[in-house]
C-alpha cells in the first residue's frame, strides 16, 4: 500500500518538521518501512492538493489498494485534505482511494488525536502521547475508526463545506470569528479568552431544525430517547455546536463526552449537537434585557467549565423557584442526521458558521444546512489509526 509522509511545519509549535525527521522517519526505518514520499506543506491549503496530485500519479492498482498518510498537523491540516478529496470525488480516474490515516498531533488542539487518545485518568495532566496512532499502525493488530464527516451548505449561494471535527454558530463560531481578528495584536491563546469575554453577554436570535433521526439524551436514564424525524428548537440561542467523530476539541475540554461514553451503533454515522438556551432557565422569567443576560453569563461559563471536569456540563440543571438544582437540564444534547439554522435576518452574528475553526457568513435571509455524508453518498472511505 502507498504510504505518504505530511507535515505542516507552522502548525503547533512549529515543530513539525523535527517531529518527522528526529521521530516519526527513524521508527518507521527501525521497521523496515521507507514511504514513498515525504512533503511538508508550503502554504495554507497545500495539504489537499498535494495530497491529490500524489493519488493522481498512482497507478489503477495502487490506488485499487488505498494509501496510509502519515499526518503530522493540527486538525486544520486534516480540514483542508478532507475537503479537497471531497470536491474531486467525482473526477475522471475514478473513485479517490480509500486513506487510512496515521495522525501524529503537531498542531494546538489536535481533536481528534485527543479523542482517540485521550488523558489517562490516573495522570490527567500528562504530556499527550504523540506516536500512539502510528504505533497502532505499525502493531501487529492495527484498528481502524471509520470517520465521519459531515457537509454543510450556505443557502441560497450554495457554499459548501466538509467537516470532520466541529460545525458550530452562536458562542463557539463567534469566538473562532472575534480570536482570528485578534491574532495580530494577540499572537497567543489569551486572544481566545478575549474574544470569549466579548462574547459573554450574546444570544442569538435563530430557530434550529434537527434532522432524523432525532434522539435527545435523557440525563436521568442515561440513555438516549428517540424524538419525531424533525424537531424544531426556538431561540435565542447561547451556545449551538455539532461534532462528527470527537467527544472533545482539545486534550482537556470534553464537550461532547457521550461520543465516546455512549456512542453510536457500530456502522451508524450521526452527529452530537449541544445546544444551550437562555430561556430555558427558570429564574429570567422569559425575559431577555441587559440585566437577563449578565446574570445568564455566570451560567454559560459554569456549564462549560463542566466540559473541563470531563464533561460533567450535560448533567448540569438550572435551579427551580424553590432554589433546588432540579430545573431543566441547561445543555441540551441530541444525537442527529443533521440540522438547519435560520438566523434571523437583523441579527448579524447569527450568521456565522465555523467548520473545524474556518468561518463562514451566511447572507441576510439565509440558512445553513448540515447533514453527516453517508460512505455510499460520498465515495470518500477515510479511517484513523485508533
Ligand atoms: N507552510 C505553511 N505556511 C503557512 N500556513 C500553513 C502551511 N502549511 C499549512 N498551513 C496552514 O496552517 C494552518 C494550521 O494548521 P493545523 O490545523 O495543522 O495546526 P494548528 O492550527 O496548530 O492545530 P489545530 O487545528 O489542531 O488547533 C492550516 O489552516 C493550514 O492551512
Amino acid at each position: 500500500m502507498p504510504l505518504i509522509v505530511v507535515y505542516n511545519p507552522v502548525c503547533g509549535d512549529r515543530k513539525g518538521a523535527q517531529l518527522t525527521t528526529e521521530t516519526v522517519l527513524p521508527l518507521l526505518t527501525s521497521r523496515g518501512l521507507t514511504p514513498d514520499k515525504v512533503a511538508a506543506t508550503e502554504h495554507a491549503g497545500h495539504a489537499g492538493t498535494l495530497l491529490l496530485s500524489y493519488i493522481n500519479g498512482l497507478t489503477p492498482s495502487e490506488r485499487a489498494e488505498g494509501i496510509t498518510l502519515i499526518l503530522v498537523s493540527g486538525d486544520g491540516t486534516l480540514h483542508e485534505i478532507v475537503n479537497v478529496l471531497h470536491g474531486a470525488r467525482t473526477e475522471k480516474d475514478g473513485p479517490i482511494p480509500s486513506l487510512r490515516i496515521v495522525l501524529v498531533p503537531g498542531g494546538t488542539a489536535n481533536a481528534l488525536h485527543a479523542t482517540f487518545f485521550p488523558p489517562s485518568s490516573a495522570a490527567p495532566d500528562a504530556e499527550p502521547t504523540l506516536l500512539a496512532s502510528l504505533l497502532a499502525f505499525l502493531s501487529a493488530a492495527p484498528r481502524l475508526a471509520p470517520l465521519t464527516l459531515a457537509l454543510t451548505s450556505i443557502l441560497p449561494e450554495g457554499t459548501c463545506v466538509v467537516s470532520a471535527v466541529v460545525t458550530s454558530t452562536s458562542l463557539h463560531a463567534a469566538i473562532l470569528h472575534d480570536s482570528e481578528a485578534l491574532r495580530a495584536s494577540v499572537p497567543g491563546i489569551e486572544r481566545f479568552k478575549i474574544a470569549a469575554a466579548q462574547n459573554a453577554t450574546t444570544w442569538y436570535r435563530a430557530r434550529a431544525r434537527l434532522l432524523g433521526p432525532v434522539q435527545r439524551y435523557d440525563a436521568a436514564s442515561g440513555a438516549f430517547v428517540a424524538l419525531a424525524e424533525e424537531h424544531e428548537l426556538l431561540g435565542p440561542f447561547a451556545y449551538f455546536l455539532s461534532t462528527v467523530n470527537v467527544d472533545r476539541l482539545e486534550q482537556h475540554f470534553r464537550i461532547a463526552p457521550l461520543q465516546r461514553s455512549l456512542p453510536p451503533p457500530h456502522g451508524t454515522q450521526t452527529m452530537d449537537v449541544l445546544v444551550i438556551r437562555p430561556l430555558r432557565d427558570p429564574s429570567l422569567e422569559g425575559k431577555d434585557g441587559e440585566a437577563e443576560r449578565e446574570v445568564f453569563k455566570d451560567r454559560i461559563w459554569g456549564a462549560l467549565g463542566g466540559a473541563y471536569q470531563d464533561g460533567a456540563h450535560v448533567h448540569a440543571r438550572y435551579a427551580n423557584p424553590d432554589g433546588k438544582k432540579d430545573g431543566p437540564v441547561v445543555v441540551e444534547y441530541f444525537r442527529v442526521g443533521g440540522w438547519e439554522w435560520i438566523p434571523e435576518e437583523d441579527d448579524e452574528k447569527a450568521h456565522l458558521l465555523c467548520a473545524d475553526g474556518t468561518i463562514f457568513h451566511a447572507q441576510k435571509g439565509g440558512k445553513i444546512s448540515s447533514s453527516v455524508l453517508a460512505r455510499t453518498a460520498h465515495d470518500l472511505d477515510i479511517a484513523v489509526y485508533a
